[in-house]
């Protein structure tokens, strides 16, 4: 290939890139516009730190590094280079995704000291999201409640759906996307041709759909009165809303979807049953707003993974012309339709490569600057 035509211009560095998620921290490195290795590891924080560090002392030195970071404010623009600057603005707003930044921070910080020489670029999951519309990302509350932490809709899982997005786009043009991200976290986004519209997901990742241990949205009134009337302390009741909830929080055993399908106890088939109709339910509110439906895009380790959950939660929505094909859901777990052949909505498995879509936008920014 003559340089010119070299799609990644860089593509000789050598590139980590690394997605560190509530539930998996996902690593890849590249090289010469080759993918030199991908894994994947499961584990509490600690464990994820232990892993990263020997993981990056078990590799030939990067030249980038490319971090996703979840809650960034209101960065509009990637790649974001590593300042100073820039690890200040990861911490100010950890406190609003505290099951990711502080991790990412310290994953950051490790490839800082074992690479001096390399550069570091994070991305933001909210930047896909910085034109939502106002009546979308604005709360019904008075504004200016909180100047340095400004209180609307940021949305996450933007570097998810995005690529769930373009999976989609490459099968067809369809107009009335929605794309559903199920992972340890998880989030539905609607897309009216190539612009977000709406997402789940707002001022923080507890926001919309119930998850492994998030609560998604709950009657604000509930915390205020744990607050006053049971006197829960602050930490305890963050705790509870990001790492006690969703999921874990109804079995009273494990968030994870493999845990409770294995289980039999009454708890667990609720927490299945409550999860299954907020997804259903959020479909249809999107549905709504997009005025009808041309496709749907599951992806996340849960969508992918779990046809069962995509029967429950979709089997239902044939009145909105979302009719599944019983068998080819149970025989997908990678890239496929899921549809029935007279389903006027096509619903697609699109596994979401994070990772993948931080590289394609890295190039791409290296090639505009150049
Ligand atoms: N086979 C599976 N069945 C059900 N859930 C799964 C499966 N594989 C992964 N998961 C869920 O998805 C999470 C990993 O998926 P991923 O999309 O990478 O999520 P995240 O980025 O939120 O950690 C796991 O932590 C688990 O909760
Ligand atoms: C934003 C978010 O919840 O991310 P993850 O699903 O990777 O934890
Ligand atoms: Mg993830």
């Amino acid at each position: 290939m003559s340089e010119e035509s070299e799609p990644y211009p860089l593509s000789s560095q050598r590139i980590l890139v690394c997605n560190a998620g509530s539930g998996s921290l996902e690593m890849m490195v590249t090289q010469n516009a080759t993918e030199r290795d991908h894994c994947q590891f499961e584990g509490t924080p600690s464990q994820v730190k232990e892993y990263f560090a020997d993981y990056i002392l078990s590799i030939q030195p990067c030249d980038a590094v490319l971090f996703r970071i979840v809650h960034l404010g209101e960065v509009k623009s990637h790649p974001v280079e590593v300042t100073s600057d820039t690890l200040a603005t990861i911490a100010h707003w950890a406190p609003l995704a505290p099951l990711h930044n502080d991790i990412a921070l310290n994953l950051i910080n490790i490839t800082m000291q074992q690479w001096q020489h390399a550069k570091h670029y994070v991305f933001g999951d909210s930047v896909l999201f910085c034109e939502l519309p106002n009546k979308a990302r604005q709360y019904f509350l008075p504004t200016n409640l909180s100047p340095r932490w400004p209180i609307r809709k940021y949305g996450f899982h933007g570097i998810a759906h995005q690529s769930q997005w373009n999976t989609l786009r490459q099968q067809s043009a369809y107009s009335k996307v929605i794309t559903v991200h199920l992972g340890g976290g998880g989030s539905l986004t609607a897309w009216k041709d190539d612009r977000v519209i709406d997402t789940t997901m707002g001022f923080t990742p507890t926001e919309g759909i119930p998850m492994t241990t998030r609560s998604g949205s709950l009657d604000p009134n509930i915390i205020l009165h744990l607050l006053e009337k049971e006197q829960l302390p602050l930490d305890t009741l963050k705790q509870l809303v990001n790492g006690e909830a969703g999921l874990a929080g109804v079995s009273n055993t494990s968030g994870d979807y493999r845990d409770l399908k294995q289980e039999s106890t009454p708890e667990a088939k609720l927490a299945i049953d409550m999860y299954t109709h907020e997804l259903a339910k959020a479909i249809g509110a999107f549905v709504a707003i997009l005025g009808g439906i041309d496709a749907i895009a599951i992806g996340g380790g849960l969508g992918v993974n779990q046809p069962d959950l995509r029967q429950r939660a979709l089997g239902g929505l044939a009145h909105f012309g979302i009719q599944l094909d019983q068998a080819k859901n149970a025989n997908t777990t990678a890239l496929g339709a899921i549809h029935d052949s007279h389903s006027p909505c096509a619903v697609w498995v699109t596994p979401t490569r994070e990772c993948e879509e931080m590289l394609r936008q890295f190039h791409l920014s290296e090639k505009e600057r150049q």
